[in-house]
């Protein structure tokens, strides 16, 4: 049986991840530091409980279980706080991952597969975005993970690092189980928001931005079931145990939804017409987010099959209910 351990394993896609591998038959730890995850989402192997950034915790980890891939997730990821605080997010995803890999080699763990974001291209200059579109980030987030991938290829030129860095475009829905699902506290996320706004009375959503230079001036992203993202890190964790080297890959669906569709998503899900307000554009927000995910279809035979912006609401809204 094959060993994965999953940094961020207690999140939002490191649980759902925890279960694909579980379900596939690898033996499965997580690693958390419970800074933004929940011990109760840990629930296809056991928990340890360190920090990313703590050399002696990792060590004892990774000595312990001599995994065959880590899968690393954990990181801050929220646009706004990081410009707001960028030092948080190069001490926790910069320099974590620095502490995690130097661990990892020291003892001969050298597949990785790594989390990274769609962030890291910043403004596109071309749509749908492919793998060999420039990366130029407009926020700290996206330079904190544009740095880590840049120390995966060098630690793989001088150090024999393997990895699969998978770009995901914007994770969304829940275990269509209800096993797991969407938690973050605060909630920033447009989904749950716009779900908590159709549900809970007195709640309003706001829409960030109505003059992009899109299709109804709302911003566009590409949303892609987070089921279907932890199939991808099965498929990729295979791909490391039989080919060498560093792969980049795109995860989404090529397909954009303006904030406005996705009102109009959670309103026919829901039943109920949610209440809108008209806000600013938030720092650091691109105003289109669309992948080409061809590469990783063709390389990975990954394709996403329950992406579609209905079936995501339909299963965030479930897990949500779920929860009143
Ligand atoms: N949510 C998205 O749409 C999205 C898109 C692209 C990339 N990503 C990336 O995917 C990964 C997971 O995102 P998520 O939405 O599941 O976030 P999340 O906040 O739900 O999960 C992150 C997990 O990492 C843990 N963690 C954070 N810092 C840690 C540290 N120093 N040591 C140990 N554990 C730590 C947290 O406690 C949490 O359980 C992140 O790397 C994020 O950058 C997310
Ligand atoms: O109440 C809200 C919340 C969000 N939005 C907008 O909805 C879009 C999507 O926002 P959000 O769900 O916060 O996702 P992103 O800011 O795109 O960031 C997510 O997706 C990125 C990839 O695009 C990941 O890297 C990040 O970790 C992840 O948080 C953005 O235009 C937001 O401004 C609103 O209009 N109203």
């Amino acid at each position: 049986m094959k060993t994965v351990l999953v940094t961020g394993g207690a999140g939002y896609i490191g649980s759902h991840c925890c279960k694909a591998f579980a379900e596939s038959g690898w033996s499965v730890i997580a690693y958390d530091n419970l800074s933004r995850g929940w011990r109760d989402a840990v629930k296809w192997g056991p928990l340890v409980e360190g920090d990313i950034c703590d050399v002696a915790a990792v060590a004892a980890a990774l000595h312990q279980y001599r995994p065959d891939v880590v899968a690393h997730f954990a990181a801050y990821a929220y646009v706004g706080e990081s410009v707001e605080r960028p030092e948080l997010y190069y001490r926790n995803n910069s320099f974590g991952t620095l502490v995690l890999l130097e661990e990892m080699l020291k003892i001969g763990v050298d597949k990785l597969i790594l989390s990274s974001t769609c962030a890291s291209y910043g403004v596109p200059v071309r749509s749908p975005i492919d793998e060999t579109h420039p990366q130029s980030p407009i926020n700290p987030y996206g330079w904190s993970k544009f740095i880590v991938e840049r120390m995966v290829d060098n630690l793989s030129d001088a150090h024999g690092l393997n990895a699969v860095v998978l770009r995901y475009f914007n994770a969304a829905g829940c275990d269509p189980d209800g096993e797991v699902g969407e938690r973050h506290e605060p909630e920033t996320h447009v989904i749950p928001l716009a779900i908590e706004a159709a549900v809970r009375s007195g709640r309003i959503f706001t829409i960030n931005g109505t003059d992009f230079d899109t299709r109804d001036g709302t911003a566009v992203r590409d949303y892609v079931h987070v089921t279907d993202l932890a199939r991808a890190h099965v498929l990729a964790g295979e791909k490391l145990l039989r080919d060498p080297g560093v792969h980049v890959y795109n995860l989404g669906t090529g397909t954009g939804t303006t904030v406005n569709e996705l009102v109009d998503a959670v309103s026919r899900a829901s039943g109920k017409r949610l209440p809108v307000a008209y806000g600013p554009r938030r720092a650091g927000d691109p105003p289109a987010l669309v992948a080409a995910a061809g590469k990783a279809t063709r390389e990975l035979g990954w394709m996403p099959e329950q992406s579609g912006i209905d079936r995501i609401v339909e299963t965030a809204l479930a897990w949500y209910r779920r929860r009143l």
